[in-house]
């Protein structure tokens, strides 16, 4: 096995933690949504093999309005003339709702923020929102400039935004400025580039401006942003007239983490994408954030019930799948194929029906699957890591039946074998294929017709039996007596048919309702050897029920 070969302590430098003694984050409770930004036709659409055409873009659009986005950036106009015209398009076609506001990027560039504001020129509102790089590493390699430089390209770009913006009083623009790569800029000259920006723009409580905080590359772990953004919150200018917005990207695969950090320490915004599509590891992903939330009894003010359309929508739009391990969203996230996972949902479950309680608690099921518009129905599938509960779900849930616990224990074996032996998923179909085979089905050598009782003329409180079976290929009556059926059917076969069992247990119930309802009964016995065997019967009639039942077991016994 080859060795990764740099020395890592050479190559890489360690993030420097935050020094904040007082940090009051980790006390922190959420208790409301943040405001939520979409940048999925932005941020989202820049990373796409193939950017979104109009008709992607108009069905993402309509997606995140219908799901209750306020804020939705729709497009850096300045890059492309499908981003221009889908801004026009927007706004020439009446497509935004009174209470959407849309954003736009851009960059610190006089030619691009003109343009910018050309593809505005119409809205009722609109975020205009202003980036530039300031990490130290970008000024260094990118810009080549020094902090005053850097900070005058965003100044000047904030003048120009703030005139153009002056010059068309009929659109309501509110201003946005993100010191890109905030991450790796020093926190001192984030406070004061955001200061100086926020003094040409001068927001005030009655018309705030936001400052976006972006993870562009996530380069720490998730509670140094949270320093980063509570040091922020207690050092910038006009914080009473800034809107503060995190944007975090998930380089180190913990974006969810550093949004949830981050709001707790003083955020009041987040920008993000539907399922974390977005450069590289992807944006922030809004699903999780807003599902977190709603999983601690808060509602998220995004409309997630039928979350597989979110999820197909935002698949044909970006062209991409999402991952069946997704959070909330993913198709495997409901299923369980291990058996002691199943056996705590079916308790859970079983628990939950027999309680008064409006309290979800379901081991396993951190949310309820019904709440998302998905069905139960995949809760449990079951393959050679699952156990007796799983498949006694299914032939619960999809077939009706309620299987005695040891019954569960000797079916499951059945189950294994062929689980084994196939290395594959068992559909439900072929456990209920194979659960009637094993035991509905064992009709020979002995086959039950039919049967009458009377009571015993000798003894009144005994039964004498007349059953009709086919044994062997011959039909034939046989007749036998006991305290009931049962028992006078059972002595009926010991002495016609040679076959000696004693009933240990027998477990009835009905499956389905009205005319179409049957009986389902099972018997466990035991043959003379001690060997316990589990006959099945399934009818309309209660008593052809058991017959079926004894016959069942008495046709497995003579087979083992
Ligand atoms: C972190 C983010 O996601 S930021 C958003 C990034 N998104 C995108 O880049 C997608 C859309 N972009 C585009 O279509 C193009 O890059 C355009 C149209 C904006 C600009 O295109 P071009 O001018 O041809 O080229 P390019 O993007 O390479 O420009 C880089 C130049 O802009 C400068 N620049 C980059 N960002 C900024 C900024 N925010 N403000 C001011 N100048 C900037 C660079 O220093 C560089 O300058 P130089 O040419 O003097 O070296
Ligand atoms: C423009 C900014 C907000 C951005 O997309 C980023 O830093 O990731």
């Amino acid at each position: 096995m080859p060795r990764m070969t740099t020395d890592a302590t050479q190559k890489y430098v360690p993030f420097k933690p935050v020094d904040l003694p007082n940090r009051q984050w980790p006390s922190a409770v959420i208790t409301k949504p943040p405001v939520w930004c979409s940048v999925d036709l932005r941020d989202g659409n820049q990373a796409l093999i193939e950017p979104m055409d109009g008709d992607r873009k108009t069905r993402m659009f309509k997606l995140l309005v219908e799901m209750g986005f306020k804020e939705i950036e729709v497009g850096f106009p300045a890059a492309s003339d499908t981003d221009f015209g889908f801004v026009r398009q927007l706004i020439e076609e009446g497509m935004i709702p009174d209470d959407v506001t849309i954003q736009v990027l851009t960059q610190a560039r006089a030619e691009l923020i003109e343009r910018t504001f050309e593809s505005l020129k119409g809205a009722k509102r609109a975020i205009v929102h202003l980036y530039n790089s300031t990490s130290t590493l970008q000024r260094r390699v990118v810009f080549g400039q020094d902090e005053a430089g850097i900070t005058e390209i965003a100044v000047k770009g904030a003048r120009l935004v703030k005139q153009l913006a002056d010059a068309n009083p009929e659109t309501h623009f509110i201003f946005e400025y993100s010191p890109e790569s905030f991450t790796g800029t020093e926190l001192e000259f984030a406070r004061d580039i955001c200061g100086a920006v926020a003094e040409v723009f001068q927001p005030t409580p009655d018309h705030k401006m936001i400052i976006n905080l972006p993870a562009t590359v996530e380069m720490s772990t998730a509670n140094i942003y949270a320093d980063q953004i509570e040091w922020c919150h207690r050092n910038f200018r006009f914080r009473d007239s800034i809107i503060l917005s995190l944007h975090p990207h998930n380089d180190r695969g913990t974006g969810v983490a550093a949004a949830e950090l981050g709001y707790m320490a003083g955020a009041d915004r987040i920008e993000g994408t539907l399922f974390g599509n977005g450069e590289r590891t992807g944006n922030v992903d809004l699903v999780t954030l807003a599902l977190n939330l709603y999983t601690q009894g808060i509602d998220p003010e995004l409309d997630f019930s039928d979350i597989n359309r979110v999820r197909q929508t935002a698949e044909y739009c970006n062209q991409l799948p999402v991952h069946p391990r997704h959070p909330y969203g993913g198709d495997l996230v409901f299923t369980a194929f291990s058996g002691s996972h199943q056996d705590a949902i079916k308790k859970g479950f079983d628990a939950l029906a027999a309680s008064n309680s409006k309290v979800w608690e379901v081991p396993y099921l951190p949310i309820d699957p019904a709440d998302l518009g998905r069905s139960y129905e995949a809760i449990i599938r079951i393959n050679s890591q699952s156990g007796k509960g799983g498949i006694a779900y299914i032939l619960k849930s999809d077939y009706g039946l309620d299987l005695p616990r040891m019954l569960q224990v000797e079916f499951s074996r059945v189950i294994q074998r062929i689980a084994d032996e196939t290395s594959k998923e068992i559909v439900p179909q072929l456990i209920w294929d194979t659960f009637q085979d094993e035991y509905v089905r064992r009709d020979s050598p002995i086959d039950f017709q039919e049967h009458s009782t009377i009571p015993d003329t000798r003894n009144p409180s005994m039964r004498v039996i007349e059953a009709r079976i086919v044994e062997n290929g011959q039909a034939r009556t046989i007749e036998g007596h006991g305290n009931g059926p049962i028992a006078a059917y059972v002595d009926a076969l010991a002495r016609n048919c040679g076959v000696a069992i004693t009933v240990q247990d027998y477990h009835q119930h009905a499956i389905g309702h009205g005319a179409d309802a049957r009986s389902v009964t099972y018997i466990e016995a035991q043959r003379e050897d001690g060997k316990v065997i589990w006959g099945v019967g399934i009818s309309p009639d209660i008593v052809a029920a058991s017959l079926k039942a004894v016959t069942s077991a008495v046709n497995r016994a003579l087979a083992a």
